[in-house]
């Protein structure tokens, strides 16, 4: 039999979604080409927000590589466009000149950018915010280029602010609507996002009509109606999309504000389908991914001949990619005369939370600050549940059950992919998935926007019961099999004393262990038995060894401890002294607000240090670093706390605490943060009354910004809430994991759930206590013992390997 031919047009998101369900259905019977203007195998638009944000590059964002197709026997085109589409003798052209005839033409043309057409709106410097190559335009632009302006306050503009000032840009979004995400928000969520954007570090314009774009060959700034002007070198428009349907209009096909398309998704002319943004279904063209590939399993299952699913349009939610907010929106969310609305604000712990009920059933919802409602409800609006029954089912079932556990076989975990509950755990059961990154790859859930990672967690877990050993079981190193969980978990219940005893005990591969296991665990043994476990220094890195951090040379750099950033002169005199009698090269003032004196020869260490009479600054280890201050009330007019006072308590209270990475802090007394509260990875904003604790903040290559963890009202709940974060980090993160990709790993909702139990989080905070209680200080240790001088500073050559 003759193969049927399938013509593809556009090789994005919602078209190659279409073709693997047609694969899934019957991939003998059918001959496919594929047409992509961009030069790139399929991709994940949505995670074009992710890269601009530094989370991930674009090589990491293919969703079917070169070998996809060649290994489906698929005819790739990309970098050609088709041109013109022959209904009558049933082929499409290129912009090749390659003529392709099909039985069954399918369009995916997408979207395109909305360009508003100002005057200077092709200058260099002002670019869409749509493909890779976009992206790659505005990481190229920041790197020489400081402010830039986002036109447009929605989804996409929105993301690319944060990208941009993840970049290192000064960011300013100019947005028509008097409020942000007018299209999701209603004014008291939108407004409480702003709030939380301006602390990012976000400018707002709002109701500005932007008139002109200033500027020779390149954007300088931009004018508005009112006649103001800003300063810009970057400009991003974010203003929307029109579906790309101009191929189809002009070749005959019916088009309104899309292709208009039936219930099957065909277009008015025979054989020939529109699916994704470019379609039009009952007036709606839709702009989110979980409906583009609702439509493509229609037309896949149409196309081998089965007429039982129809399309009947979408319900949508969205949630804003952006970290440190939590948003989300779904179905109706503005009030009309048909709708009553149930409303809980909580301005101290900035929570709202909204729930639109059109005769008794929910028909929308939105969520700021806590969005872990936010599948229940969406399942609730599109099963049209009763608020009342919803109410009371989530009264009977504690708040930490997942929704899992009460979803049908066939319900949705993932929208973005269209997986269901029932092909999860089918999947985990068949294939014998155990980590969320098996179940990613073996069913595409979570491999979209990321919003359905905790669902897919929580089925593994739910599947596997106590055979479930976290979100991702990787091996601590090739030395053994085991996961840093369960050589923990062998620490504890064996009583394992020492780092020889774990490698033979758990039969280790290598019995000398490597250079990545060795620091690990004396890591975990430590910190499993802080009070009778003995340090192995050998097992360290030979900064910590040393206590110094060893430079290009082979001289050390010595940081004292500069407790919040404060001196005086008689400290500042010390230095100097030292600097001039060991002949100190370079005296440097760092970030953390301290002073770094570099170039001193290894022999002359544990002299400098006694001559300096301070304690280590442990610059060099997996510890405390620095408590960056701010000046505070005391001096500044904006301060509303002691952010110096704060500060230097918590570094009193936490240096030398061994960490699985290094941990800094800040204490900013308002939120303009001039203490950079926001990338550390505990950071503290003080406001009118109370401290915002921030976690999870990261300002190195794998920039962050921290995420709210609670609002507290003294300094004494501030020190406590810190010890127990800082310990439940210590004792679930893996060595070497900053307290970003944790906090990233195992969710912020779950170390709120777990802090925000009293007793845990006091039972935590005493362990925390009994970890400081046997900590010294390594140089003054250095200083009085003749034997630490010898062994370590005087006869030993340094070892080449520096972390
Ligand atoms: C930065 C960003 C973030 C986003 N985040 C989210 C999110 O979090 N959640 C969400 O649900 N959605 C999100 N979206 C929207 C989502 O990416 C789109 O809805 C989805 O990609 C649409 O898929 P599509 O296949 O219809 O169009 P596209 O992905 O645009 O694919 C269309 C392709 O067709 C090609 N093409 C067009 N005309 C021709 C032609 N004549 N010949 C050959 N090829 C042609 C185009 O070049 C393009 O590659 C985001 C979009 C962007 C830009
Ligand atoms: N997280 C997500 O789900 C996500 C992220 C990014 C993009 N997207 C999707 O990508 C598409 C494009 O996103 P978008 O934000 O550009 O579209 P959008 O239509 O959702 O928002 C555009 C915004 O620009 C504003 N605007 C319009 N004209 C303006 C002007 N002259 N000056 C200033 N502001 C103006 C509008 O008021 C609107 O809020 C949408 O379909 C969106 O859903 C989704
Ligand atoms: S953070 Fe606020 S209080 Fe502190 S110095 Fe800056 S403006 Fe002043
Ligand atoms: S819901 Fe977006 S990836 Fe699953």
């Amino acid at each position: 039999m003759n193969k049927q031919k399938v013509v593809l047009i556009g090789n994005g998101m919602a078209g190659v979604r279409c073709i693997e369900e047609l694969l899934k259905l019957n991939s003998a019977d059918f001959e496919i080409t594929i047409f992509g203007s961009e030069p790139y195998p399929n991709y994940n638009r949505i995670m074009l927000s992710k890269v601009l944000q530094g989370d991930t590059s674009v090589e990491d964002i293919t969703i079917n590589d070169w070998d996809w197709y060649k290994e489906n026997n698929i005819q790739l085109f990309v970098d050609e466009t088709v041109i013109k589409i022959d209904t009558e003798h049933k082929t499409v052209i290129s912009d090749k000149d390659r003529m392709i005839s099909y039985d069954h033409l399918i369009i995916a043309t997408g979207s395109n950018p909305f360009i508003l057409p100002l005057p200077g709106a092709d200058k260099e410097g002002v670019t869409a915010f749509r493909d890779i190559k976009d992206c790659e335009t505005m990481m190229t632009t920041a790197k020489t280029h400081k402010k830039a302006a986002v036109i447009g306050g929605g989804l996409l503009g929105l993301e690319a602010a944060r990208g941009l000032l993840n970049l290192g840009m000064e960011v300013k979004v100019i947005h028509i609507a008097d409020i942000l995400m007018e299209r999701q928000l209603d004014k008291t969520a939108a407004n409480m996002l702003q709030k939380e954007l301006e602390k990012q570090g976000m400018e707002f314009l709002l109701e500005k009509q932007t008139e002109s774009i200033l500027g020779d060959d390149r954007v300088t700034g931009l004018r508005f109606s009112d006649g103001e002007e800003i300063e810009a070198d970057l400009v991003v428009m974010a203003v929307g999309i029109r579906p790309n349907s101009a191929l189809a209009n002009e070749s005959g096909i019916k088009v309104n504000r899309g292709i208009v398309v039936n219930d099957f998704m065909e277009t008015d002319v025979k054989d020939v389908y529109a699916v994704g943004e470019c379609a039009e279904h009952n007036g709606i063209a839709y702009g989110l991914v979980a409906p583009l590939y609702d439509q493509g399993k229609v037309i896949a299952r149409k196309i081998c001949g089965f007429e039982d699913e129809t399309y009947q349009g979408s319900v949508l939610s969205t949630q804003l990619k952006v970290s440190g907010v939590d948003v989300f929106s779904a179905g109706q969310f503005i009030e009309d005369e048909q709708t009553k609305s149930f409303n809980m604000y909580d301005e101290w712990n900035g929570v709202y939370k909204k729930v639109l009920i059109n005769d008794g059933a929910i028909c929308g919802a939105v969520l700021f600050g806590d969005t872990t409602e936010g599948s229940k409800l969406f399942r609730a609006i599109q099963n049209r549940e009763q608020f009342s029954d919803y109410m009371s089912a989530n009264q009977d079932k504690s708040a930490e059950t997942s929704i899992v556990s009460i979803m049908e076989d066939n319900e949705l975990v993932c929208g973005c992919n269209g997986v269901t509950k029932g092909a999860i755990v089918e999947a985990i059961q068949t294939n014998g998935l155990s980590t969320f990154e098996e179940v990613k790859n073996c069913t595409t859930a979570s491999r979209s926007c990321g919003g359905c990672k905790s669902l897919v967690v929580d089925l593994l877990e739910q599947t596997l019961g106590d055979g479930f050993v976290g979100g991702q079981k990787e091996s601590i190193c090739g030395c053994t099999d085991l996961s840093r969980e369960e050589v923990v978990e062998e620490i504890r219940t064996k009583g394992l004393t020492h780092i020889k005893e774990v490698m033979n005990v758990l039969g280790w591969k290598n019995t000398e262990g490597c250079s990545k296991c060795r620091p690990a665990l004396n890591y975990y043994l430590g910190m499993v038995n802080p009070l009778e476990y003995q340090d192995e220094r050998e097992s360290r890195f030979v900064n910590e060894r040393l206590h110094a951090n060893i430079q290009k040379d082979g001289t050390f750099s010595v940081v004292p401890r500069i407790y919040g950033g404060v001196t005086n002169a008689e400290e500042l005199r010390r230095i100097a002294n030292v600097a001039d009698k060991y002949e100190v090269p370079l005296i440097k003032i760092t970030g953390g607000q301290r002073i770094d004196l570099l170039g001193v020869e290894k022999e002359n260490l544990p002299k400098v240090w006694e001559d300096l009479g301070m304690p280590s600054g442990y610059a060099y280890g997996k510890t405390l670093r620095t408590v960056k201050t701010c000046v505070g009330e005391n001096f500044c007019r904006f301060g509303t706390q002691d952010s110096i006072g704060m500060g230097i308590e918590l570094e009193k209270k936490f240096e030398r605490l061994n960490t699985p990475h290094k941990v800094k802090m800040a204490v900013s007394a308002c939120p303009r943060n001039c203490a950079e509260s926001g990338i550390k990875d505990v950071g503290v904003v003080g406001i009118e009354g109370a401290w915002e604790i921030y976690v999870g903040g990261n300002g190195g290559t794998h920039l962050r910004a921290g995420d709210l963890l609670y609002k507290v009202k003294t300094k004494q709940e501030v020190i406590e809430i810190t010890g127990a974060f800082l310990q439940y980090y210590r004792e679930t993160a893996d060595y070497l994991e900053r307290t970003s990709a944790w906090v990233e790993r195992v969710g912020l909702d779950h170390v709120r759930s777990v802090l925000d139990d009293e007793k845990t989080r006091a039972e935590l905070y005493a362990r925390m206590e009994e970890a400081l209680s046997v900590l010294k200080d390594p140089w003054k240790e250095a200083i009085e013992n003749k034997k630490i001088q010898e062994d370590l500073y005087e006869h030993v050559k340094v070892p080449v390997e520096v972390k």
